[in-house]
Protein backbone atom coordinates (compact mmCIF):
# COMPACT_ATOMS: atom_id res chain seq x y z
CA UNK A 1 0.00 0.00 0.00
CA UNK A 2 2.93 2.11 1.06
CA UNK A 3 5.07 1.18 -1.36
CA UNK A 4 2.24 1.87 -4.47
CA UNK A 5 1.67 5.63 -2.75
CA UNK A 6 4.97 6.07 -2.82
CA UNK A 7 5.45 4.95 -6.74
CA UNK A 8 1.92 6.77 -7.66
CA UNK A 9 3.81 10.08 -6.18
CA UNK A 10 6.69 9.04 -8.13
CA UNK A 11 5.13 9.37 -10.93
CA UNK A 12 3.43 12.14 -10.98
CA UNK A 13 6.41 14.07 -10.14
CA UNK A 14 8.03 12.81 -13.18
CA UNK A 15 4.67 14.19 -15.31
CA UNK A 16 5.22 17.60 -14.09
CA UNK A 17 8.60 17.74 -15.54
CA UNK A 18 7.75 20.72 -18.22
CA UNK A 19 7.35 19.45 -21.67
CA UNK A 20 7.81 22.33 -23.91
CA UNK A 21 7.00 21.95 -28.18
CA UNK A 22 9.12 24.20 -30.18
CA UNK A 23 7.40 23.19 -33.32
CA UNK A 24 5.97 27.01 -33.64
CA UNK A 25 9.74 27.72 -34.33
CA UNK A 26 10.08 25.51 -37.15
CA UNK A 27 8.55 26.63 -40.17
CA UNK A 28 8.92 29.42 -42.12
CA UNK A 29 6.41 31.38 -40.83
CA UNK A 30 6.68 32.29 -36.94
CA UNK A 31 4.28 33.47 -35.07
CA UNK A 32 5.16 35.75 -32.86
CA UNK A 33 2.47 35.14 -29.82
CA UNK A 34 3.70 31.35 -29.61
CA UNK A 35 7.19 32.29 -29.80
CA UNK A 36 6.70 34.18 -27.24
CA UNK A 37 4.68 31.44 -25.61
CA UNK A 38 7.70 29.33 -25.59
CA UNK A 39 10.34 31.48 -23.99
CA UNK A 40 8.00 32.04 -20.91
CA UNK A 41 7.65 28.29 -20.59
CA UNK A 42 11.31 27.92 -21.13
CA UNK A 43 12.48 31.02 -18.33
CA UNK A 44 9.72 29.41 -16.07
CA UNK A 45 11.20 25.88 -16.98
CA UNK A 46 14.76 27.25 -15.53
CA UNK A 47 13.61 28.82 -12.66
CA UNK A 48 11.81 26.20 -11.26
CA UNK A 49 13.10 23.14 -12.09
CA UNK A 50 16.44 23.88 -13.99
CA UNK A 51 15.42 21.05 -16.06
CA UNK A 52 13.01 20.47 -19.16
CA UNK A 53 11.93 18.44 -22.61
CA UNK A 54 12.35 19.46 -25.51
CA UNK A 55 9.85 18.07 -28.62
CA UNK A 56 9.93 18.81 -31.97
CA UNK A 57 13.45 20.51 -31.33
CA UNK A 58 14.34 19.94 -34.91
CA UNK A 59 16.99 17.43 -35.01
CA UNK A 60 15.90 14.70 -36.99
CA UNK A 61 14.93 10.85 -36.21
CA UNK A 62 17.57 9.98 -38.35
CA UNK A 63 20.07 11.74 -37.04
CA UNK A 64 19.94 10.55 -33.25
CA UNK A 65 19.07 6.73 -34.54
CA UNK A 66 21.96 7.00 -36.68
CA UNK A 67 24.23 8.21 -34.00
CA UNK A 68 23.24 6.03 -31.54
CA UNK A 69 23.11 2.59 -33.35
CA UNK A 70 26.82 3.67 -34.61
CA UNK A 71 28.28 4.76 -30.56
CA UNK A 72 26.69 1.40 -29.43
CA UNK A 73 28.98 -0.34 -31.96
CA UNK A 74 32.02 0.78 -29.18
CA UNK A 75 30.83 -0.48 -26.25
CA UNK A 76 31.01 -3.82 -28.09
CA UNK A 77 33.72 -3.33 -28.64
CA UNK A 78 36.63 -5.64 -26.65
CA UNK A 79 37.62 -3.90 -23.15
CA UNK A 80 41.31 -3.46 -24.83
CA UNK A 81 40.35 -1.97 -27.63
CA UNK A 82 38.11 0.49 -26.26
CA UNK A 83 40.83 2.07 -24.07
CA UNK A 84 43.30 2.66 -27.07
CA UNK A 85 41.49 5.67 -27.34
CA UNK A 86 41.68 6.37 -23.91
CA UNK A 87 41.23 10.29 -23.80
CA UNK A 88 44.22 12.20 -22.12
CA UNK A 89 44.44 15.04 -20.33
CA UNK A 90 43.82 18.26 -22.20
CA UNK A 91 41.89 16.73 -24.94
CA UNK A 92 38.27 16.67 -25.14
CA UNK A 93 37.73 12.97 -27.36
CA UNK A 94 38.37 10.00 -26.47
CA UNK A 95 37.56 7.19 -23.90
CA UNK A 96 37.16 7.38 -20.47
CA UNK A 97 34.94 5.60 -17.39
CA UNK A 98 32.17 7.54 -15.52
CA UNK A 99 33.97 8.16 -12.44
CA UNK A 100 33.05 11.88 -11.87
CA UNK A 101 33.13 12.46 -7.84
CA UNK A 102 35.54 10.25 -5.59
CA UNK A 103 32.31 8.38 -3.71
CA UNK A 104 32.76 7.75 -0.36
CA UNK A 105 30.08 4.51 0.31
CA UNK A 106 32.53 2.22 -1.82
CA UNK A 107 29.93 2.05 -4.87
CA UNK A 108 30.93 0.90 -7.91
CA UNK A 109 30.58 3.75 -10.41
CA UNK A 110 29.14 1.59 -13.22
CA UNK A 111 29.36 3.72 -16.68
CA UNK A 112 32.05 4.51 -19.57
CA UNK A 113 31.89 6.81 -21.62
CA UNK A 114 33.55 8.14 -25.12
CA UNK A 115 33.52 11.83 -25.79
CA UNK A 116 33.62 14.26 -28.72
CA UNK A 117 34.99 17.26 -28.80
CA UNK A 118 32.92 19.97 -30.80
CA UNK A 119 33.59 21.29 -33.18
CA UNK A 120 36.94 19.63 -33.94
CA UNK A 121 35.45 15.92 -32.79
CA UNK A 122 38.56 13.86 -33.72
CA UNK A 123 35.52 11.05 -34.64
CA UNK A 124 37.93 9.93 -37.71
CA UNK A 125 40.98 9.54 -35.90
CA UNK A 126 39.01 7.64 -33.15
CA UNK A 127 37.47 5.28 -35.34
CA UNK A 128 40.76 4.18 -37.22
CA UNK A 129 42.21 3.25 -33.52
CA UNK A 130 38.71 1.18 -32.77
CA UNK A 131 38.38 0.02 -36.64
CA UNK A 132 41.34 -0.31 -38.56
CA UNK A 133 39.76 -1.88 -41.31
CA UNK A 134 37.48 1.06 -41.12
CA UNK A 135 34.03 1.60 -39.61
CA UNK A 136 31.57 3.41 -43.34
CA UNK A 137 29.46 6.31 -41.74
CA UNK A 138 30.63 6.04 -37.89
CA UNK A 139 32.59 9.87 -38.13
CA UNK A 140 29.62 11.43 -39.98
CA UNK A 141 27.13 10.11 -37.76
CA UNK A 142 28.95 11.65 -35.10
CA UNK A 143 29.26 14.76 -36.63
CA UNK A 144 25.92 15.28 -37.54
CA UNK A 145 24.71 14.90 -34.61
CA UNK A 146 26.89 16.89 -33.08
CA UNK A 147 25.99 19.68 -35.47
CA UNK A 148 23.02 19.26 -34.65
CA UNK A 149 23.39 19.39 -31.01
CA UNK A 150 25.34 22.49 -31.15
CA UNK A 151 22.81 23.96 -33.48
CA UNK A 152 19.93 23.35 -31.15
CA UNK A 153 21.85 24.19 -28.08
CA UNK A 154 22.55 27.58 -29.56
CA UNK A 155 18.71 28.16 -30.25
CA UNK A 156 17.76 27.23 -26.73
CA UNK A 157 20.42 29.63 -25.17
CA UNK A 158 19.11 31.69 -27.35
CA UNK A 159 16.05 31.89 -25.99
CA UNK A 160 17.02 31.61 -22.21
CA UNK A 161 18.00 34.90 -22.97
CA UNK A 162 15.45 36.17 -24.57
CA UNK A 163 13.31 34.45 -21.36
CA UNK A 164 15.43 36.52 -19.22
CA UNK A 165 13.07 40.01 -20.02
CA UNK A 166 16.53 42.24 -20.51
CA UNK A 167 14.72 44.39 -22.63
CA UNK A 168 17.13 44.42 -25.71
CA UNK A 169 20.01 44.93 -23.22
CA UNK A 170 22.29 41.81 -24.79
CA UNK A 171 25.86 43.65 -24.52
CA UNK A 172 26.42 41.03 -21.26
CA UNK A 173 25.08 37.90 -22.59
CA UNK A 174 25.87 38.53 -26.39
CA UNK A 175 29.07 36.18 -26.47
CA UNK A 176 26.94 33.57 -25.39
CA UNK A 177 24.40 33.31 -28.30
CA UNK A 178 26.51 33.13 -31.16
CA UNK A 179 30.29 30.76 -30.39
CA UNK A 180 30.33 28.42 -28.34
CA UNK A 181 31.92 24.78 -28.46
CA UNK A 182 31.45 21.75 -26.62
CA UNK A 183 31.66 18.32 -25.65
CA UNK A 184 29.40 15.28 -27.32
CA UNK A 185 29.53 12.75 -24.52
CA UNK A 186 28.51 9.26 -25.33
CA UNK A 187 27.79 7.46 -21.81
CA UNK A 188 26.88 3.68 -21.86
CA UNK A 189 25.02 1.83 -18.49
CA UNK A 190 25.23 -1.93 -18.74
CA UNK A 191 23.14 -3.49 -16.99
CA UNK A 192 23.61 -3.93 -13.01
CA UNK A 193 23.14 -6.46 -10.48
CA UNK A 194 23.37 -4.08 -7.86
CA UNK A 195 21.36 -1.15 -9.30
CA UNK A 196 20.61 0.57 -5.88
CA UNK A 197 23.93 -0.28 -4.53
CA UNK A 198 25.93 0.69 -8.03
CA UNK A 199 26.02 4.29 -9.40
CA UNK A 200 25.52 5.28 -12.98
CA UNK A 201 26.97 8.62 -12.74
CA UNK A 202 26.79 10.32 -9.53
CA UNK A 203 24.69 13.13 -8.05
CA UNK A 204 26.34 16.76 -9.73
CA UNK A 205 25.90 19.63 -11.71
CA UNK A 206 27.04 20.17 -14.97
CA UNK A 207 30.02 22.66 -15.04
CA UNK A 208 29.04 23.82 -18.45
CA UNK A 209 26.66 26.49 -19.99
CA UNK A 210 24.40 23.95 -21.20
CA UNK A 211 23.49 20.50 -21.49
CA UNK A 212 21.00 18.35 -23.71
CA UNK A 213 20.74 14.49 -23.01
CA UNK A 214 19.21 12.04 -25.61
CA UNK A 215 18.47 9.30 -23.20
CA UNK A 216 16.58 6.70 -25.88
CA UNK A 217 13.25 5.55 -25.74
CA UNK A 218 13.34 2.54 -23.49
CA UNK A 219 15.75 2.54 -20.69
CA UNK A 220 15.23 5.22 -18.05
CA UNK A 221 17.86 6.63 -15.68
CA UNK A 222 18.27 10.21 -15.65
CA UNK A 223 16.99 11.43 -12.47
CA UNK A 224 16.74 15.25 -11.46
CA UNK A 225 16.24 16.66 -7.96
CA UNK A 226 13.15 18.69 -7.57
CA UNK A 227 12.85 20.01 -3.74
CA UNK A 228 14.56 17.40 -2.19
CA UNK A 229 13.37 14.53 -4.46
CA UNK A 230 15.01 12.58 -7.40
CA UNK A 231 12.46 12.47 -9.79
CA UNK A 232 12.94 10.47 -12.91
CA UNK A 233 12.87 11.63 -16.49
CA UNK A 234 11.40 9.55 -18.10
CA UNK A 235 12.52 8.17 -21.21
CA UNK A 236 11.19 9.48 -24.24
CA UNK A 237 13.07 9.05 -27.67
CA UNK A 238 11.55 12.15 -29.10
CA UNK A 239 12.94 14.48 -26.48
CA UNK A 240 15.62 16.13 -25.86
CA UNK A 241 16.14 16.75 -22.14
CA UNK A 242 17.91 20.20 -21.53
CA UNK A 243 19.87 20.65 -18.16
CA UNK A 244 20.57 23.99 -16.96
CA UNK A 245 24.11 23.89 -16.12
CA UNK A 246 26.62 25.96 -13.43
CA UNK A 247 27.80 28.64 -15.93
CA UNK A 248 24.07 29.73 -16.73
CA UNK A 249 23.74 30.14 -12.97
CA UNK A 250 26.56 32.26 -12.47
CA UNK A 251 25.79 34.42 -14.84
CA UNK A 252 22.00 34.98 -14.28
CA UNK A 253 23.29 35.24 -10.32
CA UNK A 254 20.50 32.31 -9.50
CA UNK A 255 17.88 33.68 -11.34
CA UNK A 256 17.92 30.16 -13.77
CA UNK A 257 19.16 27.47 -11.72
CA UNK A 258 21.60 24.41 -12.66
CA UNK A 259 19.79 21.32 -11.50
CA UNK A 260 21.51 18.22 -9.76
CA UNK A 261 21.17 15.20 -11.39
CA UNK A 262 22.30 11.98 -11.56
CA UNK A 263 22.25 8.49 -13.69
CA UNK A 264 21.08 5.29 -11.95
CA UNK A 265 22.10 1.85 -13.44
CA UNK A 266 19.36 -0.72 -14.61
CA UNK A 267 19.37 -4.07 -13.39
CA UNK A 268 18.35 -5.63 -16.57
CA UNK A 269 19.60 -3.60 -19.97
CA UNK A 270 22.21 -1.47 -20.50
CA UNK A 271 21.21 2.12 -21.13
CA UNK A 272 22.76 4.58 -23.81
CA UNK A 273 22.69 8.12 -23.49
CA UNK A 274 23.62 11.33 -25.71
CA UNK A 275 24.90 14.44 -24.04
CA UNK A 276 26.04 17.62 -25.55
CA UNK A 277 27.66 20.05 -23.66
CA UNK A 278 26.99 23.57 -24.39
CA UNK A 279 30.81 25.47 -23.11
CA UNK A 280 31.08 29.28 -22.57
CA UNK A 281 33.44 31.20 -24.79
CA UNK A 282 37.02 30.79 -23.95
CA UNK A 283 38.16 33.96 -22.47
CA UNK A 284 35.60 36.26 -21.66
CA UNK A 285 34.83 37.05 -17.62
CA UNK A 286 32.54 34.72 -16.66
CA UNK A 287 30.14 36.46 -14.11
CA UNK A 288 26.88 38.18 -13.37
CA UNK A 289 25.32 40.61 -15.97
CA UNK A 290 24.79 43.73 -14.18
CA UNK A 291 20.62 43.51 -15.03
CA UNK A 292 20.94 41.08 -11.76
CA UNK A 293 23.67 42.62 -9.60
CA UNK A 294 22.12 45.61 -6.94
CA UNK A 295 23.51 46.75 -3.70
CA UNK A 296 20.70 44.37 -2.11
CA UNK A 297 21.44 41.21 -4.85
CA UNK A 298 25.39 41.34 -4.81
CA UNK A 299 27.17 38.94 -7.43
CA UNK A 300 27.08 35.44 -5.72
CA UNK A 301 29.98 33.99 -7.76
CA UNK A 302 33.75 34.29 -8.38
CA UNK A 303 34.01 35.46 -11.96
CA UNK A 304 36.71 33.32 -13.91
CA UNK A 305 37.13 32.74 -17.53
CA UNK A 306 36.99 28.84 -19.17
CA UNK A 307 40.23 28.79 -20.45
CA UNK A 308 41.11 29.27 -16.32
CA UNK A 309 38.65 26.69 -15.49
CA UNK A 310 39.80 24.35 -18.55
CA UNK A 311 43.38 24.89 -16.99
CA UNK A 312 42.74 23.73 -13.74
CA UNK A 313 42.77 27.25 -12.04
CA UNK A 314 39.19 27.04 -10.87
CA UNK A 315 38.37 23.94 -9.53
CA UNK A 316 34.83 24.94 -8.56
CA UNK A 317 32.25 27.08 -10.55
CA UNK A 318 29.32 27.61 -7.76
CA UNK A 319 32.10 28.79 -5.35
CA UNK A 320 30.07 31.47 -3.34
CA UNK A 321 31.96 35.26 -3.45
CA UNK A 322 31.96 34.95 0.11
CA UNK A 323 34.62 32.13 0.43
CA UNK A 324 33.38 29.94 2.89
CA UNK A 325 33.11 26.99 0.62
CA UNK A 326 35.71 25.33 -1.59
CA UNK A 327 35.49 21.93 -3.62
CA UNK A 328 38.10 20.50 -5.12
CA UNK A 329 38.44 18.12 -7.70
CA UNK A 330 38.52 14.63 -7.86
CA UNK A 331 40.68 12.57 -5.83
CA UNK A 332 41.92 15.56 -3.43
CA UNK A 333 39.76 16.52 0.11
CA UNK A 334 36.00 17.41 -0.09
CA UNK A 335 34.75 20.31 1.58
CA UNK A 336 31.44 20.23 1.05
CA UNK A 337 28.51 21.51 2.72
CA UNK A 338 25.88 20.27 1.07
CA UNK A 339 25.26 17.19 -2.20
CA UNK A 340 23.41 20.47 -4.22
CA UNK A 341 26.46 22.01 -4.11
CA UNK A 342 28.43 19.10 -6.55
CA UNK A 343 29.66 19.91 -9.63
CA UNK A 344 31.55 18.30 -12.39
CA UNK A 345 32.87 18.85 -16.08
CA UNK A 346 33.33 14.86 -15.96
CA UNK A 347 36.70 15.46 -18.06
CA UNK A 348 39.05 14.40 -15.60
O1 LIG B 1 23.00 9.61 -18.75
C1 LIG B 1 22.32 10.58 -18.46
O2 LIG B 1 21.12 10.60 -18.65
C2 LIG B 1 22.93 11.78 -17.81
C3 LIG B 1 24.38 11.93 -18.08
C4 LIG B 1 24.99 13.10 -17.43
O3 LIG B 1 24.50 13.65 -16.49
C5 LIG B 1 26.23 13.64 -17.96
O4 LIG B 1 26.86 13.03 -18.86
O5 LIG B 1 26.64 14.71 -17.47
FE1 LIG C 1 25.43 15.60 -16.12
Amino acid sequence: MEGSRHEQQKQSLSDLIPVIDLAALNGDHIDEFERRRIITEIAHACKTWGAFQLVNHGIQPHVIERARAKACGVFELPNETRWKAKRSPGSLSGYGNGAVIADAVNNEIASEAITFGYPNSEADVIASIFWPRGNPGFSASIDDYNEESHELALKVVRLMVEGLELHGNLAHFQPYLTEHFGVLRINNYPASEHPTRDIGLPPHIDDTLLTIVHQGCEVEGLQVKKDGQWVTVPPRGDVMVVLVAAVCQVITNDNYKAVLHRAVPNRDKARLSMVYSAYPPANIFITAAPEFVSPAHPPLYKPFTWSEYLSGQVTHILNPIDGLQTVEREGETQNQTSESSESSSKLD
